[in-house]
């Protein structure tokens, strides 16, 4: 069997301390260096209490050296750091779960992230719908870069594509507004994030279409489709550590039945192994997915008004990060795409 080194910058942070986690559960991996910014010649176990049998590894400066020794390297780096050391190492398999690669379009780049544009690789997200008959999966196998999604565009786009790709839905007044946990804005420390401000409220950000993961949510449904779709997408702050719960409708076409739209789904995830469309009546919901890589949905037709409803949850830091970034490298490697990746959450 081979065994595959496997290096994380970044992996002081909550991305990279969740990539490890799953890492540790792998068949076909053996961790190699663990690399940071301000914590380099810290022990994980400072860092990271609950990786237990990588306490005693002490983390190391993000640097080609370190790096480069590597088969495979996850970067978990904030925007703009990872464009920098990716471009130095070209004979790694890289796996960046920052945003800086997954945008195709440059002005939308500029516009959302206010920085020059880097270019774009293979978006990971092997479940996604592209048109009718392929999903996004076939350009990961064997890919040697690859732009891990971010977390609302994870679940928001699993939720809506199938319909978009069936052209079950209209393009237009498309609504989604979803909760992330608190996690989702990265460890380092920020006055709105404080548990005082946090626990017991909830309060909406990045309203009016101002939100980076806005043209990343667009691009994926527009692929699905084949042609242009824009979105209203408001983020929102829940007061827990992990969980996406997004609430996504569209327009429903003219002529399409309920029956007509759960077709589609069943169809579209049937075989999935992580992307689970819940019996009749039964609802998605944070806590069963937590840990998980796993993607609930549930589907509705709201008759009176002639609109989907899709409710999706995800893990944020599992499927939403690092249970997207493994499966990913499952694919670039060509191993079994479900290798070390959890399928039960942890409740309650
Ligand atoms: N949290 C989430 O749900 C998701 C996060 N992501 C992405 O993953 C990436 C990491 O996010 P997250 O883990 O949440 O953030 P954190 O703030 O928790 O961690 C950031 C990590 O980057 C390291 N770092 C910061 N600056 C540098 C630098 N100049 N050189 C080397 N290392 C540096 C930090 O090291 P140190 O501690 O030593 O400073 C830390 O290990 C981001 O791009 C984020 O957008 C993607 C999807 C979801
Ligand atoms: C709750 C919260 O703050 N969430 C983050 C998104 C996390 C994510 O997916 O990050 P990247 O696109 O940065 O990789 C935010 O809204 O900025």
């Amino acid at each position: 069997m081979q065994v595959f080194s496997v290096a994380v910058a970044g992996a002081s942070g909550y991305a990279g301390g969740e990539i490890l986690r799953l890492l540790l559960a792998h068949p076909q991996v053996r961790i190699g260096a663990l690399t940071a910014g301000s914590s380099a010649g810290t022990r994980l176990g400072d860092l990271q209490p609950h990786l237990t049998p990588l306490a005693d590894v002490v983390v190391q400066e993000t640097t080609p050296q370190v790096l480069s020794e590597h088969d495979v390297v996850f970067l978990a780096l904030p925007h703009g750091t990872s464009a920098q050391v990716a471009e130095q190492l070209p004979d790694t398999v890289v796996i960046d779960a920052g945003a800086d690669f997954r945008l195709t379009d440059a002005d939308a780049w500029e516009q959302f992230y206010g920085s020059p544009y880097a270019g774009s690789w293979p978006y990971g997200l092997p479940e996604l719908p592209v048109g009718t008959d392929s999903k996004q999966r076939s350009a990961l196998r064997g890919a040697r870069r690859i732009a891990v999604p971010g977390c609302y565009p994870t679940g928001t786009s699993l939720a809506l594509a199938p319909a978009f790709a069936a052209g079950v839905v209209a393009a237009r007044d498309v609504v989604i507004v979803a909760a992330s946990g608190t996690s989702g804005a990265g460890k380092s420390l920020k006055p709105h994030l404080l548990g005082a401000e946090v626990m017991g409220s909830m309060s909406p950000y990045g309203v009016g279409g101002v939100h980076r993961h806005t043209p990343e949510i667009e691009q994926n449904l527009s692929l699905a489709a084949g042609a242009p779709v824009t979105v209203s997408f408001t983020p929102t702050l829940a007061p827990m550590p992990r969980g996406i719960l997004a609430t996504c409708s569209a327009p429903l076409t003219d002529g399409v039945s309920p029956t007509d739209v759960r077709g589609v789904y069943e169809k579209a995830y049937g075989d999935e192994p992580f992307v689970q469309l819940l019996p009749d009546g039964r609802w998605p919901s944070t806590g069963a997915v937590l840990g998980s890589n796993n993607v609930q949905l549930q589907i509705a037709v709201d008759e009176r008004i002639g609109r989907l409803i899709v409710v999706s949850a995800i893990d944020n830091l599992t499927k939403g990060t690092a249970g997207g970034a493994v499966q990913s490298m499952n694919l670039a490697l060509g191993l079994e795409e479900t290798l070390g990746l959890p399928m039960t959450g942890v409740a309650p």
